[in-house]
């Protein structure tokens, strides 16, 4: 693991001090803002959108190019997983700076192998029904994090569209499925209250089985709906039609997938912490690159921001992308907001630095994300001072004078990120892993001294803007 620290005294990050970097594992010191931002910066790709187009690039007819695709751990483990079942991935030449764009050329999937998840829903959710399409025994398994993360769904549906699954019944990692080389599909119900990945990880692969796929969702609420409709858009560019005749009801026929050449919008919710700053430190932050249209959960971080006091503002740059910008001047609201999906960590740190309370509903599945995401911000934040409770189904939190300590990130990109974003106001804030965010963002610090904070040259400016 890579930790970055200052050469010189902790919490003093606006000396003269070099950022180094050095191979000793170690807390991170979350430096303090500077004062009134004023950044500008570009975003690698985003995880969900990568993910989903790396697994329907490997079941297409033909091959597909992915432009500005994310690489990090989470793509990663997905790539390993698609070649080890026998896709062909290859990188392009180029000179993008957040890594090569790919090639994916679809092959005969062959089982034989095993699979490492790492931490990635994406992966632990939607390689399951592709590898049922492959020919012989498939195992998966990840990270200790992951064995704790509900998969009963995938388990029990991929049973139900006739696929034969070894588990040792416990609805977790790990578990071994036997591919004939097709699969039966059909008619199937589900509970997928636990995660909506139960839903896209059948709905991206549903056009493979014989019989198609009549996907039913049996149980109470469903979490992360615009994840499900971010998969039927990805579906709909490569001619596949997804009916939904009511909610909770999704239609895929039987029938081809074409392959692609896309470009991959930026990570919308990673830039929620970036965004966020300019709230906790006053000035201005601006995202480039941002899609005026996406299916991203993450477009929904203007509005919470604009509800927590800060001017946001999007000025078109042309073939459909602007720049957002958020001003803030250092003064947060509270608000209520139900359905924050991933953007719950960094809503949450930004209500802890908030004026007046914060109530976050209707996210009581984030309980089977990376960690238990209520009970490590309430723990995390309550150990710093702060006053948050968790409720049912989210988090009440309201704002009380925090100090300085140890941010644990539970394995967690999310918690690491919402830890460096109380340390832009809070001294002291050390976050005990910040190699985490390689999850799904790994040039965060980089990204969060360098441009953002101006408290290091960036090596990272892909649109030399910087
Ligand atoms: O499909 C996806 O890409 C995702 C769906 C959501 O999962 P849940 O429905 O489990 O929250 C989200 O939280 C996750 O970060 C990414
Ligand atoms: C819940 C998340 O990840 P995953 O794709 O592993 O579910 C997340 O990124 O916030």
């Amino acid at each position: 693991m890579q930790v970055f620290k200052y050469s010189g005294p902790e919490f003093n990050p606006f000396g003269d001090d070099e950022l180094v970097v050095d191979d000793t594992p170690g807390p991170w010191p979350a430096p303090l803002a500077p004062g009134p931002l004023s950044a500008r910066l570009s975003l690698p790709g985003s995880k969900s959108l990568t993910n989903r187009e790396l697994v329907l690039s490997a079941i297409a007819d033909g091959p597909s190019t992915l432009r500005a695709p994310l690489h990090s751990r989470d793509t990663a483990l997905m790539i390993e997983a698609l070649r080890a079942i026998g896709t062909v991935i290859e990188e392009l030449p180029g000179d993008n700076a957040y890594g090569a764009d790919l090639r994916i050329t679809p092959a005969e999937l062959a089982g034989g192998t095993s699979i490492d998840c790492g931490l990635a829903g994406t992966v632990m959710r939607f390689l399951p029904p592709v590898a049922a399409l492959a020919l012989g025994p498939v195992a998966f398994d990840g990270d200790a994090a992951a064995r704790k993360r509900p998969m009963r769904a995938t388990i029990d549906s991929l049973r139900a569209l006739g696929v034969d699954v070894n588990d040792d019944g416990r609805g977790r990692l790990p578990f071994s499925l036997y591919g004939t080389g097709s699969v039966r599909g059909g008619e199937i119900a589900i509970d997928a209250s636990a995660s909506s990945q139960f839903v896209s990880g059948l709905l991206l692969v549903g056009a493979r089985f014989e019989n198609g796929l009549t996907l039913r969702h049996t149980g109470d609420g469903l979490p992360s709906l615009e994840h499900i409709e971010m998969t039927i858009a990805t579906l709909a560019r490569r001619g596949v039609t997804v009916q939904s005749p009511e909610p909770g009801v999704w239609v895929v026929p039987p029938g081809p997938i074409s392959g692609a050449d896309i470009a991959i919008e930026p990570d919308l919710s990673n830039a929620g912490p970036f965004l966020g700053a300019a709230l906790v430190a006053g000035g201005s932050v601006t995202v480039t690159g941002w899609p005026k249209e996406t299916t991203q959960v993450g477009a929904r971080m203007a509005t919470i921001l604009a509800d927590m006091g800060a001017v946001v503002r999007f000025d078109e740059t042309g073939g459909g992308l602007g720049d957002l910008t958020v001003t803030g001047s250092g003064a947060i609201q509270g608000i209520h907001l139900d359905n924050a999906s991933e953007l719950a960590p960094t809503v949450t740190a930004l209500a802890a630095l908030a004026d007046g309370e914060t109530v976050l509903t209707g996210i009581a599945h984030l309980r089977g994300h990376e960690t238990d995401r209520l009970a490590a911000l309430s723990a995390e934040i309550n150990a710093i001072g702060g006053d948050v409770t968790e409720t049912e189904d989210g988090l009440v939190i309201h704002p009380k004078p925090m100090h300085g300590g140890l941010w644990h990130s539970y394995e967690d990109h999310r918690m690491a990120t919402a830890g460096a974003l109380i340390g832009l106001a809070v001294p002291g804030i050390l976050v005990d892993d910040i190699g985490t965010t390689a999850k799904t963002l790994p040039q965060f610090v980089e990204l969060w001294m360098g441009p953002t904070l101006g408290l290091s040259k960036p090596s990272v400016d892909p649109l030399g803007l910087l």
